[in-house]
């Protein structure tokens, strides 16, 4: 009996990290008979091929490429989604899902619903909380998602079986999912993701600006190595998310600009207690985190 998951072709738009890991996993499990991958960079769909995370390579969107695929997964930039979505319109098969990677949730919504309004019910947009700062199809890994968190921010049109189809098949890659809104999900992850790396983007251009920074780095280990890890994330990718979530983190940077006026307060007025104070409270709150994970 054939396995009631098991697709015929995925069509990957993007075959970098996210996507690529992604179809690596269906592929070893056996739940896609073929991929056929879709990208703007000619080296990166060769190595796609060669390392078959890909059975089929083509540069763009197209009726060849979007035919006989009964999943379309979009996992390029976050900003590209519209023109995607446009040139995706005419070609879509009835049946076809369609879903994205991307890390901000309402500038998919919108995507889907301005671009794609017939074909809405089957768009689900979809964003998994695994990755690294590597990139390109060469990063594609299996297992990456194994243990790993995968939120759905369901809409109003969305059909039921679709969505499941889609969870199930992040299940299958070894997901946890979880359901909210896409307003709700935004918060959260400009919160605990795209914050950490706008800040992380910062604090290495305050030590590259310095007349001193090259020698401040020739010194640097493990604490500045931990901290500023994410900014060597794709700066392409991460314009994108900033730029689509863009209201959260004016007001999360408003927050840190007071967190870090009262850390120069206490530092002026030499108040040890209340620096102890404050570095415990955040010890308490990061260790009960990492407790929990
Ligand atoms: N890097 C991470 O840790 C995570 C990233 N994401 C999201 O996943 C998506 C993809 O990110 P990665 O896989 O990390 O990036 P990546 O850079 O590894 O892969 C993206 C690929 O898309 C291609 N591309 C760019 N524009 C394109 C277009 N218009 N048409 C076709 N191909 C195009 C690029 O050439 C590249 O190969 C992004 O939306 C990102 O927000 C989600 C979770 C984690
Ligand atoms: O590299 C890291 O630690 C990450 O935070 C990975 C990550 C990057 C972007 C996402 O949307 C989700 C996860």
């Amino acid at each position: 009996m054939t396995h009631p998951l098991k697709l015929k072709q995925i069509t990957l738009i993007g075959v970098g990290l996210i996507g690529g890991s992604f179809v690596l996993d269906l592929k070893r499990l056996g739940l896609v008979e073929k991929v056929v991958g879709v990208d703007l960079d000619a080296d990166n769909l060769a190595r796609a091929l060669e390392r078959r995370v890909i059975d089929a390579a083509f540069e763009q969107v197209c009726s060849e490429s979007i035919h006989g695929a009964d999943l379309v997964l979009i996992a390029t930039p976050v900003a590209t989604l519209p023109a995607i979505c446009r040139t995706l319109a005419p070609l879509l098969a009835p049946h076809t899902l369609v879903s994205d990677v991307g890390s901000t949730k309402q500038s998919a919504l919108a995507a889907f619903a301005e671009y794609l309004p017939q074909h809405l019910p089957h768009c689900i947009a979809a964003h998994p909380i695994a990755g690294s700062d590597r990139h390109g199809a060469l990063a594609a890994q299996f297992g990456l998602y194994q243990h790993k968190k995968l939120i759905v921010c369901p809409h109003e049109r969305q059909d039921s079986d679709g969505l499941k189809t889609l969870e199930a098949l992040w299940q299958a890659v070894g997901a946890q999912t979880y359901r909210m809104s896409a307003a709700e999900h935004d918060a959260v992850f400009a919160a605990v993701s795209h914050m950490p790396h706008m800040i992380a983007y910062a604090y290495v251009h305050q030590i590259a600006d310095h007349p001193d920074g090259q020698t401040y780095l020739d010194f640097a280990a493990s604490g500045f190595r931990d901290f500023t890890r994410i900014a060597s994330s794709h700066p392409a990718i991460w314009t994108d998310i900033c730029l689509a979530n863009k209201t959260s983190l004016l007001d999360l940077l408003a927050g840190q600009q007071q967190q870090l006026a009262y850390l120069q307060a206490l530092l002026q007025s030499g108040d040890a207690d209340a620096l102890y104070h404050y570095f415990e409270e955040a010890q308490h709150t990061r260790d009960d985190w990492q407790a929990r994970q």
